[in-house]
């Protein structure tokens, strides 16, 4: 069995768009960049993972290790079902599917969520609040039409059973913990470490001065 890690990622410009009304483009291109770089680094240490690919239209470097596919541009789920299929293509046996935006995720996350999927062909990770899809575990070969978006948890759900498959779901903080909204930030302050105590000053600059 080869099991690869695919990460989808936006163009440096494009990312985290939710919180440009708190951050400077510079800002969360950096947070983005540290996420991104925390993901890489912990499936390098998960077990379970033999290789990792990113796939995007930036060109983004992470070093010789990860391998770099082309996006399509035709949106995320078109991207992921491009890289699977590429990653088919080369002979891998296994993917994982999973989003770039994970900071407080750890080896023992994926190790968990990919044994899941050995059980039963298919497991999925949702977010915190069980709307989106954070991690999808994908036994190959197997048709799985991805549908990344809002509600993806119960729209994957669905295509497990559309596909035939039981889906195994996966709750652990570290898959569950994404940072999408402003409001994500203060969690990833206070949890995240001091990599992201810039983010503390930037929230602050933006609070309205007092009246004297
Ligand atoms: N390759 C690729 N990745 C994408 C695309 N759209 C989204 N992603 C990635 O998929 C994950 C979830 O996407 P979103 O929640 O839409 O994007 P985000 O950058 O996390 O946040 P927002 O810009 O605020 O929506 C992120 O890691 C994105 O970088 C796409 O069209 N192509
Ligand atoms: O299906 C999803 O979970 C979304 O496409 C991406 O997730 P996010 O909004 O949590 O980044």
């Amino acid at each position: 069995m080869t099991c690869w890690a695919l990460i989808p990622l936006k163009t440096r410009s494009e990312g985290k768009g939710r919180l440009a009304g708190v951050l400077s483009p510079v800002q969360r291109q950096q947070m983005a960049r540290l996420m991104l770089e925390h993901v890489v680094a912990v499936l390098a240490d998960a077990t379970s993972i033999d290789g990792i690919a990113v796939v995007s239209a930036d060109p983004v470097e992470l070093g010789p290790e990860v391998l770099r596919l082309a996006d399509p541009g035709c949106g995320l789920n078109v991207a992921v079902s491009s890289g699977v299929m590429e990653l088919e293509r080369r002979g891998v046996s296994e993917v994982l599917v999973l989003h770039a935006d994970l900071p407080l995720l750890t080896a023992a996350d994926i190790d968990a969520l990919v044994a899941a999927g050995r059980e039963t062909g298919l497991a999925l990770a949702p977010d915190r609040n069980a709307q989106g899809t954070n991690a999808i575990h994908l036994a190959l070969p197997g048709r799985f039409t991805f549908h990344f978006g809002p509600m993806s948890f119960t729209r994957h759900q669905a295509e497990a059973l559309r596909a035939d498959r039981t889906a195994a779901v996966v709750t652990r903080p570290g898959l569950g913990f994404d940072v999408d909204e402003p409001a994500d930030l203060e969690a990833l302050i206070a949890r995240g470490g001091a990599r992201y105590a810039f983010l503390a000053a930037a929230l602050r600059s933006k609070e309205c001065p007092q009246q004297v």
